[in-house]
């Protein structure tokens, strides 16, 4: 336990970087506002022993004033220094907090794309958030409490040992009995515990997330709310484990804290009716009076200094649980950056005896596939349903990296392209495009920051967009997603593409492009594809085979085997799974015509 504390404030400290010196400033102050707090419990003790050697003569009293100034200067001060601390650790605290975001977004950049398919959005932005913020009130407070209490507690065993020791003992036992019921709390097993209780959170949240996105889906199936089981065990395991940590592991150390903390003196009376007969008999009663008075007050400040190390200890404890769970994002994998980037010199693309299997799986989803796209050729890749039609198309912009074979964009490998250059060789439509809720203008521009507002107007034109643009309230300005701008799927489709074409790369990759859009749309997009994918080297995923019958080459995926590979008429004369894909699609097709025609009639 006392390694792991260690380990979160070290790693804490490097992601403040250079504010690191303000935590420590920060810190230091708060010590020293501490040692100024005890101050005034000294002046206390001065006061009442002046007072019990006057009676009852307190006209002799001289020094009460001074020690009134003397505990009032050092109570402000502690005051005033405890603020300036504060204001240093919460400067550091909330640089770290951005830098710990930072950091995660940018190792997030260096992420492959997959990665983001395979772990849901909502759960990295909560580890990377609840880090941020966990941290941060470590850092701004808890950190700072728990110096200036150690401090002051060194202080107080000083003093309690200066003036009479056995009352000392007997107030520091309670303290001592508060700590050893505290710690157990957190100690051993009990912080296993409190991890799983944490992943119990983590599961939930993304169970909550699965189960926010699958709404529309339980609307449409008419299903209840317990359609989603994973979602209510989650909640279930989480209320379990929130329960047994609270219940069975708090509860009895958690009793005895309180009493001991609240009780400080639970000790000190007893001891004091045992020592009060011999103090009599000594003589310094007045002394010993004045030693119980100081002790009593003092065993106060040992309660507040108790609970503001527990309240301190499990901010830690957040905090390492936070740091464990910002870890799983900073191990996320990262794409290798080439120390030496090549220049691809032309715009073919090669895959050679390439084979990948996803992580966690035991299927390869591509075996040793080997097919070359000259430039400015277009290749269709077709086949049945999980063939590694996809995964072909996410390899070449390095979505995942292969361990197995080689895929080379101009003859390069693109492992050895630099990360930049190949995002701008390559433009990519995918099925489910994906639209910011900001205008279509910036929308458009991601492509091609640099772009005048003429060029996105040409793109817009080249897209068949035009009707689109036409009917939004404030045209190419209009907000997507506000005040019931809302764009059909055909309709985002054809944005997507005029983002491709802004973007001007020399490859093209689409998947699905027409898979979602209407009749209509499919003519606007077929026509928006054509100039997209003029003189450029295209890679299509098509069902629709009669997409595909121009294309200069088609690829046949099955079980991620190329099974034939030619053209349209190549493939047809094979008699193989194209030419049943081609009459099975054509069956279909005439099916579709006859139903409508049956209708018709
Ligand atoms: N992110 C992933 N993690 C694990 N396995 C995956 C992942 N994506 C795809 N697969 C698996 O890899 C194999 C190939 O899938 P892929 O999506 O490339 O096929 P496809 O031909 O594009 O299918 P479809 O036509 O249905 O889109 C399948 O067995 C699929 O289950």
């Amino acid at each position: 336990m006392k390694e792991k504390k260690k380990n979160a404030i070290t790693t804490l400290l490097n992601y403040a970087g250079n504010f690191r010196i303000l935590t420590y400033i920060g810190l230091t102050l708060s010590a020293i506002s501490m040692l100024c707090s005890i101050v005034p419990y000294i002046c206390i003790w001065l006061v009442v022993r002046d007072l019990i050697e006057a009676i009852p003569n307190f006209s002799n009293i001289q020094n009460i004033e001074t020690y009134g100034w003397v505990a009032f200067s050092f109570s402000v001060c502690g005051i005033i220094i405890y603020f300036i601390g504060l204001l240093c650790t919460h400067l550091a605290a909330f640089r770290t907090a951005e830098n710990i975001r930072k950091i995660g977004m940018n190792h997030l950049m260096k992420a492959p794309l997959g990665y983001f398919d395979n772990n849901a959005s909502g759960l990295i932005r909560g580890r990377l958030d609840s880090a941020a913020n966990d941290t941060e009130t470590l850092l701004a407070h808890n950190l700072a409490d728990i110096v200036g209490t150690i401090v002051l507690f060194t202080g107080m065993v000083v003093l309690m040992f200066i003036f009479d020791w056995r009352m000392g003992a007997s107030c520091l036992l309670s303290s001592i009995i508060s700590i050893i019921a505290m710690f157990s709390m957190m100690g051993g097993k009990n912080a296993q515990i409190m991890a799983e209780y944490q992943a119990a959170q983590d599961k939930m949240t993304k169970a909550g997330t699965e189960y926010v996105r699958g709404i529309p889906v339980v609307k449409i199936f008419q299903q209840t709310v317990y359609s989603f089981k994973t979602f209510k065990k989650s909640i279930e395991e989480y209320s379990d484990k929130a329960e047994y940590y609270q219940g069975k592991i708090c509860r009895v150390p958690q009793s005895i804290n309180l009493t001991f903390t609240e009780g400080a003196f639970i000790f000190l009376v007893p001891v004091v009716i045992f020592l009060a007969p011999s103090a009599l008999n000594n003589g310094n009663f007045n002394n010993f009076v004045t030693n119980f008075v100081f002790y009593a007050i003092f065993s106060a400040i040992i309660s507040t200094a108790l609970a503001k190390i527990m309240f301190a200890s499990s901010g830690i404890m957040l905090a390492n649980t936070a740091l464990n769970r910002i870890d799983l994002v900073m191990k996320a994998p990262t794409l290798k950056e080439c120390i030496h980037p090549k220049t691809p010199i032309d715009n073919s693309v090669v895959f050679k005896n390439v084979s990948f299997t996803y992580e966690g799986s035991s299927t390869p989803a591509l075996s040793s596939i080997s097919f070359r796209v000259k430039p400015g050729q277009t290749v269709a890749l077709v086949g049945p349903s999980g063939g590694g039609k996809t995964t072909v198309a996410s390899l070449i912009p390095r979505f995942w990296d292969v361990k197995k074979g080689v895929i080379e964009i101009g003859h390069v490998n693109v492992k050895d392209i630099d990360q930049h250059v190949l995002m701008d060789k390559v433009a990519f439509v995918f099925q489910n495009t994906k639209l910011f809720k900001t205008s279509i203008l910036e929308n458009i521009k991601i492509s091609n920051p640099n772009a005048s507002d003429k060029d996105v107007m040409y793109a817009l034109k080249a897209a068949r967009c035009e009707d689109i643009i036409e009917k939004l309230p404030n045209g190419i300005h209009t907000i997507i997603g506000s005040e019931g701008t809302y764009l059909s799927g055909g309709e985002q489709q054809r944005i997507a593409l005029a983002r491709a074409i802004l973007k001007n790369a020399p490859i093209v990759i689409l998947d699905e492009a027409t898979a979602f859009a209407d009749p209509e749309n499919e003519v606007l997009i077929q026509k928006a594809l054509n100039v997209l994918c003029q003189n450029r080297t295209v890679i299509m995923i098509a069902h629709r085979l009669s997409t595909v019958i121009n294309a200069d080459k088609i690829i046949v995926l099955d079980k991620g085997y190329v099974i034939e590979e030619g053209t349209h008429d190549e493939l047809l004369n094979k008699k193989g799974l194209y030419q049943k894909m081609w009459t099975d699609y054509n069956q279909a097709a005439k099916w579709k015509i006859t139903s409508v025609e049956k209708g018709a009639l």
